[in-house]
């Protein structure tokens, strides 16, 4: 393959379970800080009402504004093949994104062919849960400060108006998430080689469970939650010109972000593993997986 050809990001081995691990980890700092940028904004319930934007309708767009977003911005990402790569997950279903315009990267074939998506979840818990959580304290500062200027009643609370803001914002958190998610696949993948005949019992007869607690480090989360928590007060702190911290008021309420990830991502990538797991054996012959039983740590 000529140098020109080559692609430097498929250097590597992509089933190193602590290089996989270790980019679990830079993605906590891009999720924190998204939504620390998300956090300034008030909550704009608008963004995620469905029929809330007449100038949608008018279009013909029947979803909400953040779903026009995510259409819109996605199509440009689908033409780039940002789509084609085997961690990035459109939120718009694929069937309504253009083709890529350039020639996908020859990936090397990692995963088990799957079409496991956690996205709609995602989607649904992080506007109806987290949203309103991280946007707390913006969403009373503007209530005082209309208040303030003789806007009250409903009219005081939660849309400051910035729905182009926190809608790219929005996508930012969301893009983020749903690659930490995914890259459940991969784990799972590197769980299952390591020891298939571990699992296979528990694909061939479905069970959820014995496969959850299989795929389920206990010692890995606590330290995760210890970490994010660590990190989270770090990063919520604003600084003085001289770089000292300026103590005060946290720029994002640290519990919101442990809360994301012990009530809905790490049991969401925990989900997405063993969703993988049940459709790894499909297409294999009785032979084939005659043969994975047989490997069992
Ligand atoms: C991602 C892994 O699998 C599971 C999910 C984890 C998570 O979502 O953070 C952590 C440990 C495991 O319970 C892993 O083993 O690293």
């Amino acid at each position: 393959m000529s140098h020109t050809q080559f692609n430097f990001t498929l250097s590597g081995n992509p089933l190193d379970l602590e290089k996989i691990r270790g980019i679990l980890v830079r993605l906590e700092d891009t999720i924190i800080f998204s939504l620390i940028e998300r956090a300034q904004f008030a909550h704009n319930p608008k963004l995620y009402q469905k029929g809330a934007f007449p100038e949608l309708k008018e279009i013909g767009f029947e979803g909400s504004m953040l779903d026009w977003f995510l259409k819109e911005t996605e199509a440009v990402h689908a033409k780039a093949r940002r789509f084609t790569s085997p961690d990035e997950y459109p939120f718009t279903p694929i069937s309504d994104l253009p083709q890529p315009l350039l020639k996908a990267i020859p990936y090397p074939k990692v995963l088990y062919p799957n079409n496991v998506n956690a996205n709609p979840s995602i989607l649904s818990f992080y506007t109806r849960s987290i949203v309103p959580r991280i946007t707390r304290q913006a969403t009373l500062a503007l209530a005082s400060l209309k208040r303030a200027n003789g806007i009250i009643g409903d009219e005081e609370y939660e849309d400051d108006g910035n729905y182009g803001s926190a809608g790219v914002l929005d996508m930012e958190v969301l893009q983020a998430i749903s690659k930490r998610v995914h890259y459940g696949k991969f784990v799972s993948e590197v769980k299952f080689i390591e020891s298939p005949g571990s699992f296979i019992p528990h694909i061939l007869k479905p069970n959820r469970d014995a496969l959850g607690d299989l795929i389920t480090k206990p010692e890995v989360e606590r330290r995760l939650l210890q970490r994010l928590r660590k990190k989270a007060l770090v990063y919520a702190q604003d600084f003085a010109p001289d770089g000292e911290p300026k103590g005060g008021e946290a720029k994002i309420d640290v519990d919101s972000i442990v809360e994301l990830y012990e009530n809905y991502i790490i049991p969401l990538t925990k989900e997405v593993e063993v969703d993988y797991l049940l459709v790894r054996l499909e297409g294999l012959s009785q032979k084939e997986i005659e043969e994975l039983n047989s490997k069992k740590l």
